[in-house]
């Protein structure tokens, strides 16, 4: 008999059809309130669930009693209580490697955007206001040549680096759990404590994970440390900054801008303060948010679901633990 899958993410016709092979499939196409009803509705008989962006909890789980596999449509996998499915022996996997190279292309699309004030300037035009040639108001800062400083020097991070490096010319410096040598010796990069970092980069990017660690590393104490020229750049989790510490350091002006993807709250609320400011750049976390790659990662999370329900390892396994060899 085929496995129950839950998908609550809409496929393409082709990974669709690769999913119907295998497993019978109830499409959740919306999580407003009538599909978290269906959701609900849905666990008991599930198996497999396949999405993302919900944070799927202990109550919700406790549903799904036969549940083996969640195979979820990111890399980040803050949305799921780890100890919670490895006791219970669910098996969780996620989307590593296939959004590494675009979401550090919105990582660097951010950084010239604040820099050099993109969309203010392009709103400034759009709104008819373009009256004489700049002067020293509109200018910006230059991006090449600048101090790329970079909070988690992982797969995202280092792609980051690799832009700075070879294309900007970005001296690098960097903090994350430990030294990495490879990266150091490919683009010249030089580890840094946090708070040396904060002083001396004059881009500040955030690409670390939300864990229990992270949550909150960045605030007031950690804002005063930047200089005012530094530009703050966050692809990583919004609750790994304090928003209001943020907002707070914008408004005094102890850094320059920020550009922001990701958010406490998302979708981030019309009257947030961040939204009034010209120098904050605040884009709908679309890291990752391109045809190919959201594509590749749905693949790559079928496949992996796939290979959980049929008992293999799934190659994106999160809590090995929950693997019984
Ligand atoms: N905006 C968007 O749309 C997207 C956002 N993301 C976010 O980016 C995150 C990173 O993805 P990815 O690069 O693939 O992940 P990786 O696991 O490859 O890299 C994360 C890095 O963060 C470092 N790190 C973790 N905790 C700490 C800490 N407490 N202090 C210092 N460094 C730490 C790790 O360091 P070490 O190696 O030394 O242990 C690791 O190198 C995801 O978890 C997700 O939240 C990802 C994709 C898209
Ligand atoms: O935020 C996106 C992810 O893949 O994680």
């Amino acid at each position: 008999m085929k496995k129950q899958v839950v998908l609550y993410k809409k496929l393409s016709p082709l990974l669709m059809a690769r999913l119907h092979e295998q497993a019978e499939v109830t499409l959740i196409e919306n999580l407003d309130a009538d599909g978290l009803a269906r959701l609900r509705d849905a666990l008991p008989r599930a198996h497999g669930l396949l999405g993302a962006s919900l944070k799927l909890d202990a109550e919700l789980l406790d549903l799904a009693p036969d549940l083996e596999a969640i195979a979820s449509v990111s890399v980040g996998v803050d949305n799921y209580d780890i100890d919670y499915l490895t006791e219970r022996r669910i098996l969780l996997s996620n989307t590593p490697d296939v959004l590494t190279e675009t979401t550090a292309d919105t990582g660097f699309a951010l950084i010239l955007a604040t820099a050099r004030r993109v969309v203010e300037l392009a709103n400034m035009v759009r709104e008819g206001r373009w009256q004489r040639n700049l002067g020293p108001a509109h200018f910006g800062s230059d991006v090449h040549g600048k101090t790329l400083g970079i909070i988690g020097m992982g797969r995202i991070g280092e792609a980051l680096a690799q832009r700075g490096h070879f294309g900007f010319g970005m001296p690098v410096i960097y903090h994350s759990h430990s030294p990495k040598p490879a990266v150091e010796q490919r683009f010249n990069a030089q580890y840094r404590s946090l708070g040396e970092l904060l002083q001396q980069a004059d881009f500040i990017c955030l690409t670390l994970p939300l864990t229990a660690q992270t949550e909150r590393l960045i605030g007031t104490e950690e804002f005063a440390l930047m200089r005012p020229q530094s530009i703050f750049i966050n692809i990583s989790r919004g609750k790994v900054v304090d928003e209001a510490a943020l907002t707070e350091a914008l408004r005094a002006g102890q850094i320059r801008a920020a550009g922001l993807d990701v958010f406490e709250r998302e979708p981030l609320d019309l009257d947030s303060p961040l939204l009034q400011m010209d120098n904050v750049v605040a884009t709908p976390h679309m890291g990752s948010a391109t045809h190919e790659t959201r594509e590749a990662m749905a693949r790559c999370a079928v496949e992996n679901l796939l290979a959980a329900l049929a008992g293999e390892r799934p190659a994106n396994l999160v809590n090995v633990r929950a693997w019984k060899a």
